[in-house]
């Protein structure tokens, strides 16, 4: 059976199988193959440079690429017009024509999407400066965005696609604008994407993790299996030779103890070494991502 989207039954929302993508000799994507779930929360990690961009422009049909890829049932190099009327796209730059007033840029919004809501989109702009009858040249940078997080939060699409949505904006803001994601917006049927470098920001609200580097996945896996997967364990200085015989996939020290991290090591033998804790999404990544910039 079909769902209203055109998607069959439980069909991923992304399915990407061998997508590559060149700029001459760059490979921004490699091979890439990955799934993104109905109702899940992605969060696309990577360093600068690691395809990203490129994988959401893809994604939302913006460029072209090698290798299979369908988004909501829709091939997005041939079917963008249809994609784009369930899906959503936030970009890291915000352009508004500076003569526009907010008031205007609302209902220009609501004539021509019929999946917007001019309630929703107020009730976004309430937690702002920002107010009716301003011009967006009399707006801050941080409040023209806030502007267009608003307008484009308020539109009820399947899939949301969000790069670098709060860059520029003061860390009020940025907790905010996160938690309304998830409270006011989010639910079962629809799904987010969204890439940030402050992955510390949004952890909390990911069901799934990707990180990418040189175009390639090398991580992919929902927040359990990364619990499950990942230890990090506090080592006191008598036991740091059989940590180490252990494999850790990174260490540091912090107060004079070791931090070490560990991949897929039985928790009963990483417990004689200190105690366990769940390793942050922001260290996970940095022992991933090891050796890039070297
Ligand atoms: N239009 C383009 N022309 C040539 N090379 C490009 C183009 N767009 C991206 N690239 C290259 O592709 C690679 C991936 O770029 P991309 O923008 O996808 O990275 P990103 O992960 O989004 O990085 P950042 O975090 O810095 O925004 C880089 O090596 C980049 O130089």
């Amino acid at each position: 059976m079909n769902a209203p989207n055109g998607i069959p039954g439980n069909a991923p929302v992304v399915r990407a199988r061998g997508m590559t993508k060149r700029f001459g000799a760059t490979k921004a994507l490699d091979g890439v193959d990955f799934d993104v779930e109905a109702g899940r929360i992605v969060g696309l990690i990577g360093p600068n440079g690691a395809g990203k961009t490129t994988a959401l422009k893809a994604i939302l049909g913006l460029t072209d690429f090698d290798g299979e890829l369908s988004v909501l049932g829709f091939d997005p190099r041939r079917q963008r017009t249809q994609l784009m009327e369930q899906v959503c796209f936030i970009a890291d730059v915000a352009v508004l024509p500076r003569w526009l007033r907010v008031r205007e840029a609302v209902e220009f919004v609501g004539g021509v999407h019929p999946r917007f809501s001019r309630e929703k989109c107020q009730a976004f702009l309430a937690h702002t400066k920002i107010e009716p009858g301003m011009r967006v040249r009399e707006l801050s940078k941080g409040m023209i965005v806030q502007l267009h997080l608003a307008l484009v939060m308020a539109i009820d699409a399947r899939l949301l696609v969000l790069d670098e949505p709060t860059l520029g904006l003061d860390i009020l803001y940025r907790k905010s604008f996160y938690e309304s994601l998830l409270g006011d917006y989010f639910d079962e049927n629809k799904t987010i994407i969204v890439t940030t470098h402050q992955v510390e920001e949004i952890e909390h609200i990911l069901t799934d993790l990707v990180f990418i580097r040189d175009g390639r996945i090398a991580l992919a896996a929902t927040m359990e299996e990364v619990g499950e997967r990942y230890a990090e364990v506090m080592v006191n200085p008598d036991r740091t030779e059989a940590a180490r015989a252990l494999k850790p996939i990174n260490e540091r020290q912090i107060f004079g103890k070791s931090i070490f991290l560990f991949d897929g090591v039985e928790r009963s033998r990483l417990a004689e070494l200190g105690e366990l804790h769940k390793p942050s999404v922001a260290d996970l990544f940095v022992a991933t991502m090891k050796g890039t910039y070297a």
